[in-house]
């Protein structure tokens, strides 16, 4: 198969590199000198300095040449983050069998990756690859399983084709709005882990701990589903990989992103500095506000995102977070 990945940060660097060792993969990004660096040395040495890539692995810094390379019957897959994705769909040729691999809400409009397709694109075959998946052991091939999800089950299928191998194992889901909803909210719950480890670490009386994140995890994982819900989603996605799998890892992992950031804010560093040092993208900064939004205009309650966005807005330091949450009313446990 031909396939195409737009967008060389760590995650497309590594599944393309994963895909050139069966199909013939062309990586392209926006800086033209990178590209050349990475084919020259084999490595992407600023998003996985540790990684050697494929021989098999090209690069094209032409966008409309790797396109055309790809053909109708290959798959493009869009690898930069959410604030990206709607230029690059739109640069997309009309029959071109697209996915996407960011996880997030987009800021300025509130719209999740499929519906921002369907409005550039409607009627196009489109999906969306997601679950838990730190780059780096995905390049190194590490076990890892996938969703695909796609409204096209052909399109699903040719996912499945591009990605499936010994060390990936890929499912398809009829559900790109539940896939959807678990990816963009586990990055904004796993700011909340990540406050809260923070904060244990800090051994203060009375600072939270592991019972704390346990409980953030489960009343993260019934925010995420009453939202993914309200969108009309399916419930039993957020119980599957895109869901409790990747809320788990990033919620958990220390290769995660948003959780340093939750654990950075804890520590006492301000915002600007954390993602200026962070070198990546941490789109659970960029879509807390955004799901909260959606959340409010559908009536939905997310007590743990808000207080995220109160702590990255400064409205709150993480210890004030932490007592909100504990001084909400009793009620009984329910998921949805
Ligand atoms: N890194 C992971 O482990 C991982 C795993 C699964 C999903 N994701 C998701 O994939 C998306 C990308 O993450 P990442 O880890 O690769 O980010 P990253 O910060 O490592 O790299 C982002 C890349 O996107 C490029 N980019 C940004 N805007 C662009 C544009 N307009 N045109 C072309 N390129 C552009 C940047 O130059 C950079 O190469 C995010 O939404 C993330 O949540 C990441
Ligand atoms: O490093 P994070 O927090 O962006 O998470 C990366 C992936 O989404 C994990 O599945």
């Amino acid at each position: 198969m031909n396939i195409a990945v737009l967008g060389a940060g760590a995650w497309g660097t590594a599944l393309a590199a994963q895909a050139a060792l069966r199909h013939r993969v062309l990586l392209w990004g926006r800086d033209a000198a990178q590209l050349a660096q990475m084919a020259a040395s084999r490595r992407n040495q600023r998003y996985l300095p540790d990684i050697e890539l494929p021989a098999s692995l090209g690069f094209e810094a032409d966008l409309g040449r790797c396109l055309s390379a790809v053909g109708e019957e290959g798959l493009v897959v869009i690898a930069t983050p959410m604030a990206s994705l709607r230029a690059m769909l739109q640069q997309m040729p009309p029959q071109a069998r697209v996915l996407w691999l960011c996880k997030g809400f987009e800021a300025e409009t509130g719209l999740l990756g499929h519906e921002v397709a369907q409005a550039l694109r409607p009627g196009a075959p489109s999906g969306v690859l997601s679950g838990p998946s730190f780059a780096e052991e995905v390049a190194r091939g590490q076990p890892t399983a996938l969703v695909a999800a796609s409204l096209d089950a052909a399109l699903g299928e040719a996912m499945v084709q591009a990605f499936h191998s010994d060390s990936l194992r890929v499912y398809t889901s009829a559900d790109p709005v539940g896939v959807e909803v678990g990816g963009a909210v586990k990055n904004v719950l796993a700011i909340a882990t990540g406050l809260c480890d923070g904060l244990a670490q800090s051994g203060a009386a009375g600072a939270p701990g592991l019972n704390a994140r346990a409980a953030l995890v489960t009343r993260g994982l019934a925010e995420m589903t009453r939202l993914g819900v309200a969108l009309g989603a399916r419930p039993d996605t957020f119980m599957g990989l895109s869901g409790l799998g990747d809320l788990v890892l990033t919620a958990t992992g220390h290769l995660s992103r948003n959780r340093k950031v939750g654990l950075l804010l804890a520590e006492g560093l301000p915002l600007d500095r954390i993602l200026a040092e962070l070198g990546h993208v941490a789109e659970g900064v960029y879509s807390a506000r955004t799901v909260c939004r959606r959340a409010a205009e559908l009536g939905v309650d997310m007590p743990i995102s808000q207080a995220v966005v109160a702590v990255l807005e400064g409205q709150l330091t993480p210890p004030q977070a932490v007592a909100r949450l504990m001084a909400r009313e009793a009620k009984a446990e329910q998921l949805v």
